[in-house]
């Protein structure tokens, strides 16, 4: 039986632990047992209970303050990830031999570990040895999305974790309640970049810029390679399309059995149902 994984990726307060914490609740109230491994040695707190965290191996602050090292929060970050590349047994003690598990990776925002590290991608070839079916979520924060450049720089990201990891992904736009005029940024949400461009091209005034610009708008477009799923961590129904979404990309349930129901749960032999349809047709 293969087991499943989420990659939670995305830059710095995007909002992974918190998309983490709402999908184990969601996963919760379905009665589906979904788990959190934190994986960044700089997290402070999060409001989940983890099966794993990274901080038991290493820590950042450890290794700022060793007097051989001297990382700065950046390089020390780097290096506490280099380190765990260099550690999957702990990984692999902490997850155990568990068919069909569920797990949720919390990863550190820092974004180069998405754009050229080679940290997550041996980690996602780790997981996959472990018969993990793995699926990169990348987050992005919509209110960083409601201006063309930014938005661009945004899709870049997305892209380039896609590119390098090879998995399956979902692109996510979070914190959906923030903003203020949902409608007209909903087009954001798949977007058609020449109109994108056009909104903004007023603003650039360097014609290489401007070329680059549209070449870059051509090559997402031509290819449709980065739509986002818009996340309402107040709005279950849309957290059940995102996990919908997730789960169909890593073939969840596909070898699940069918459950028979309990004796229980039988329907009551004495229902009428011709007694409740000519209700409902009454009123
Ligand atoms: N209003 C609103 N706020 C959110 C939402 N998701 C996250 N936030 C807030 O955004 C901030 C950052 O969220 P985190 O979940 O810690 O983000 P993160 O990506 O884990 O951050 P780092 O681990 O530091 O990279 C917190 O103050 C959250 O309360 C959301 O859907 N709506
Ligand atoms: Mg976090």
């Amino acid at each position: 039986m293969p087991r499943y994984a989420q990659l939670v990726m995305g830059p710095a307060g995007s909002g992974k632990s918190t998309y983490c914490s709402t999908m184990t609740q969601h996963a919760e109230a379905l009665n589906r047992s979904v788990q959190v491994v934190n994986l960044d040695p700089a997290a402070e707190h999060f409001d989940y209970p983890v099966m794993a965290d990274i901080r038991e191996l290493i820590q950042v602050d450890d290794v700022m303050e060793d007097d051989s090292l001297r990382f700065g929060p950046n390089g020390g970050l780097v290096f506490c990830m280099e380190y765990f590349a260099n550690n999957f047994d702990w990984l692999e003690e902490s997850l155990g031999h568990v068919e069909d598990d569920y797990i949720l990776f919390d990863c550190p925002g820092q974004i180069e570990l998405y754009t050229h590290l080679p940290v997550m991608r041996q980690l996602v070839e780790q997981l996959q040895q472990w018969e993990f079916r793995v699926c990169g979520v990348f987050l992005v924060d919509s209110q960083f999305m409601v201006e063309s450049f930014k938005f661009i720089s945004g899709v870049m990201a997305a892209l380039s974790a896609m590119v390098s990891l090879e998995i399956p992904q979902v692109n996510i736009m979070t914190k959906m309640d923030l903003l203020i005029d949902s409608a007209t940024n909903k087009k954001y949400l798949d977007p058609d970049m020449y109109s994108m461009m056009e909104d903004s091209s007023h603003t650039i005034r360097s014609t290489k810029f401007k070329k680059l610009t549209k070449a870059i708008c051509d090559l997402i477009d031509d290819y449709s390679m980065v739509r986002f799923l818009p996340f309402d961590r107040t709005d279950e129904e849309g957290i059940n399309i995102v996990l919908q979404h997730i789960d169909f990309s890593i073939q969840y349930g596909e070898d699940l059995e069918v459950k028979e129901p309990k004796e229980g749960d039988e329907e009551p032999s004495n229902l009428n149902y011709d007694e409740i349809f000519q209700d409902t047709s009454g009123s």
